[in-house]
Order: C-alpha cells, then sequence, then structure tokens
C-alpha cells in the first residue's frame, strides 16, 4: 500500500501531519500487520487528540507503539475499527453475512467449538459485531457453551430464526431447534442443505465476522458448505498431535481445491502446565501444529495451552469468563483473534 504524505509545517491546521510525524508514523510497524501501516489510517482529530483507523478489528493494545512513540505519544490516542466486508467465494451472492470465516478440523474433540467461541468473543469484545453458526450437526456445543441449552430459537413473521444474543455474539445453531436430536441420524444431502437453510434462516443482524462452527472431518458436508456459501476465509484447528495433524493436512488441501483462502492455524491443547507446581507436560506433543502452518505456509493465529479453567468455564455455560480476566490464556486468545481478523484483511488483498 502506498504512503500518501500529507504534511505540512508544524504550525499547520489541525487535521495535519508535520513532516516529522509523518517520518514517525512511517517507522510504527503494528502487531499483527506485517509492513509499514499506510498513512491513511491515522488522522488528527484536533490539537491533541490523533485516531487510528482500522479496516479490521482489533483490541486497544494495538495503540501501544504509538503510545511509545517519542513524537507521537503527545496525542490522545483512539482507535475505530471500521470493519470491511471483504471479497468471498460467492462475489454474485449479496453480502448480508458479513466476513464468514470457516472453523474446522479434520479429526474431532481438538477443541474446534471451543475455539470458535473464543474467538467469537474476543472479536465482540474488540467492538466488532460477530455471529456464530454452530454447523456442527454431530454435536451441537454452541448452546452449552453459550449458556441457553434449552433455550429455543424464536421465529419471525417471516418464518427466519432470531439468533440468541450472549456475550455479543449472535448465536444460531441446530441444538437450539427442537428437533435437534434428530441432526446425528442425518448424512449427506440432507446434512448439507440444513445448515445451509439454517445459515440462510436465520435473521442475522448486520454483521462483521460470521464464524461457522464446522462438524469435524472433510466430506461432503464440508466440501458443499465450502462451495456453496459465501466464505471468506477459513481457521484450521488441530492439537500437535500427529493423528490430528494428518486431518489437519487434509483439510488444508480440501479448502485449496475449492479455492477458500486458508486465513490460520489454531494449534490447540498445546501442552499442560500445572498450576500447582509449575511442571509443563506436552501431553499431545510438542509445536506440531505450528510446524504444520509453517509446512503449508499458513499463518499460525496461535499456540493455545490446555486450561482447566477454559473447559469449566465452557462446560458451564460462561464463554466470556476467561476473557473478562486478564491472564497467559485471555492474551493468547486475544492475539489470535486480532490476528485472524488482519490477517482476513490482508489475504483479501490480494484478491481484489
Ligand atoms: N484448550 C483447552 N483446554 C482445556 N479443555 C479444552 C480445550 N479446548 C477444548 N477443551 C475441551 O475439550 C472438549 C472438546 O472440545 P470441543 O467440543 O471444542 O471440540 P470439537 O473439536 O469441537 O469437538 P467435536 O469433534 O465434537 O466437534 C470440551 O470439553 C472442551 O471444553
Amino acid at each position: 500500500m502506498k504512503q500518501k504524505a500529507q504534511a505540512k509545517p508544524a504550525s499547520a491546521d489541525e487535521s495535519q501531519w508535520s513532516q516529522d510525524e509523518v517520518d514517525a508514523l512511517g517507522q510504527i510497524r503494528l502487531s499483527n500487520w506485517p509492513e509499514a501501516p499506510p498513512l491513511e489510517w491515522f488522522q488528527r482529530t484536533g490539537a491533541q487528540q490523533a485516531r487510528l483507523t482500522l479496516p479490521f478489528a482489533a483490541p486497544a493494545t494495538v495503540l501501544t507503539p504509538l503510545l511509545e512513540d517519542s513524537l507521537l505519544r503527545r496525542y490522545d490516542w483512539s482507535l475505530r475499527c471500521d470493519i470491511r466486508k471483504l471479497p468471498n467465494s460467492q462475489p454474485d451472492l449479496p453480502m448480508i453475512y458479513g466476513n464468514v470465516v470457516l472453523v474446522a478440523s479434520g479429526k474431532g474433540g481438538v477443541g474446534k467449538s471451543s475455539v470458535t467461541a473464543q474467538l467469537a468473543v474476543a472479536l465482540a469484545r474488540f467492538g466488532a459485531n460477530v455471529g456464530v453458526l454452530d454447523a456442527d450437526l454431530y454435536g451441537p456445543s454452541m448452546p452449552t457453551m453459550f449458556g441457553q441449552p434449552e433455550q429455543k430459537l424464536v421465529f419471525n413473521e417471516q418464518q427466519k430464526m432470531i439468533p440468541h444474543h450472549r456475550a455479543g455474539v449472535h448465536v444460531s445453531s441446530l441444538g437450539y431447534l427442537s428437533d435437534a436430536k434428530d441432526a446425528a441420524i442425518w448424512r449427506g444431502p440432507m446434512a448439507s442443505a440444513a445448515l445451509q437453510q439454517l445459515m440462510r434462516d436465520t435473521k442475522w443482524p448486520s454483521l462483521d465476522y460470521l464464524l461457522v462452527d464446522l462438524p469435524p472431518g472433510t466430506g461432503d458436508i464440508q466440501l458443499t458448505f465450502a462451495q456453496k456459501l459465501p466464505i471468506t476465509g477459513a481457521v484450521i484447528v488441530t492439537t500437535p498431535q500427529t493423528i490430528a495433524l494428518a486431518d489437519a493436512y487434509k483439510g488444508i488441501t480440501m479448502f485449496r481445491k475449492v479455492g477458500v483462502p486458508i486465513t490460520g492455524l489454531i494449534e490447540n491443547m498445546s501442552g499442560y502446565t500445572c498450576p500447582q507446581c509449575g511442571h509443563h507436560e506436552d501431553l499431545f506433543g510438542h509445536s506440531g501444529g505450528a510446524e504444520a502452518a509453517a509446512a503449508e505456509n499458513v499463518p499460525l493465529l496461535g499456540q493455545w495451552p490446555l486450561d482447566r479453567g477454559l473447559r469449566e468455564c465452557l462446560d458451564a455455560g460462561q464463554v466470556d469468563a476467561i476473557l473478562a480476566n486478564s491472564s497467559v490464556l485471555s492474551t493468547t486468545i486475544e492475539n489470535s483473534a486480532a490476528r485472524l481478523s488482519a490477517q482476513l484483511y490482508l489475504q483479501a488483498q490480494d484478491r481484489v
């Protein structure tokens, strides 16, 4: 991206940067952005005020390099996220879902639903409008994680389902429909049709991001979903374990075949540190996901440890409890969400 210099002498009007400030802004590097940010992302909004406007969701900590710069820290900086709707795999369909991100795993039980829920809450905490479509028809777990397992969806007059709103996230799930128990016996085309219908027949509010928790595997259901719906990117979740990695590779290959960009990979259950004695154990191996990401040239969005608190909160329906308190795990999750949104935007630049 080109830097459009908008410099004036130091005493010029309050909407302009001085040449020294332009030079300083050119040296700034934002977390999760690989190059010098375009100058138009920085605005002066008053004598002492300045703003960073990003086209993707980000936490306030993204301002840190500006607050630490010897020249630029004289401004009172604020952050605005003006989240762009990015090109997707179905340019002919209306852009009604925001940026749709498939969360997939080749193997079951690696924490795909947990990761989806935590990323969604983190993006919502950054100020984005976020939806989750729980398409995991063999084990829809969002109703439990979001704490509303018994609450059914309400239909509006147009027979559209109104998603539940919890922890800042709009959630639709087969688990909220009364016949959800039947879902486990759906196969092939019937399952694909049901999932597409769930996505289309939910009355989503205006969304910036819609995260889709896919069923595990790389079969017809996942393929049809990727081909028929407007997808912006995909996240692969795996453990570092060899058998999970083999399936993660299959997922990467599948999405590449149908032209869905892989936005990143999350290595989950990446080691356990005993909170009592501090002993660390790599229960499922060490850094297998990170190595797979490097081998496939896929961005590594994070390595999340096994954490008893995370499991307990999700089982208890307290999906936002981990992110509500500052901890190593909450920072790890926030970093992954910030990397995901920045990476989605960066990838889309290659397609415009
Ligand atoms: N990092 C973690 N630390 C501790 N527990 C975790 C972690 N990630 C997931 N879990 C737990 O592991 C179990 C499986 O997680 P989850 O349901 O998210 O996996 P999944 O890949 O979506 O499974 P499925 O194949 O059924 O779709 C859950 O009980 C969840 O709370």
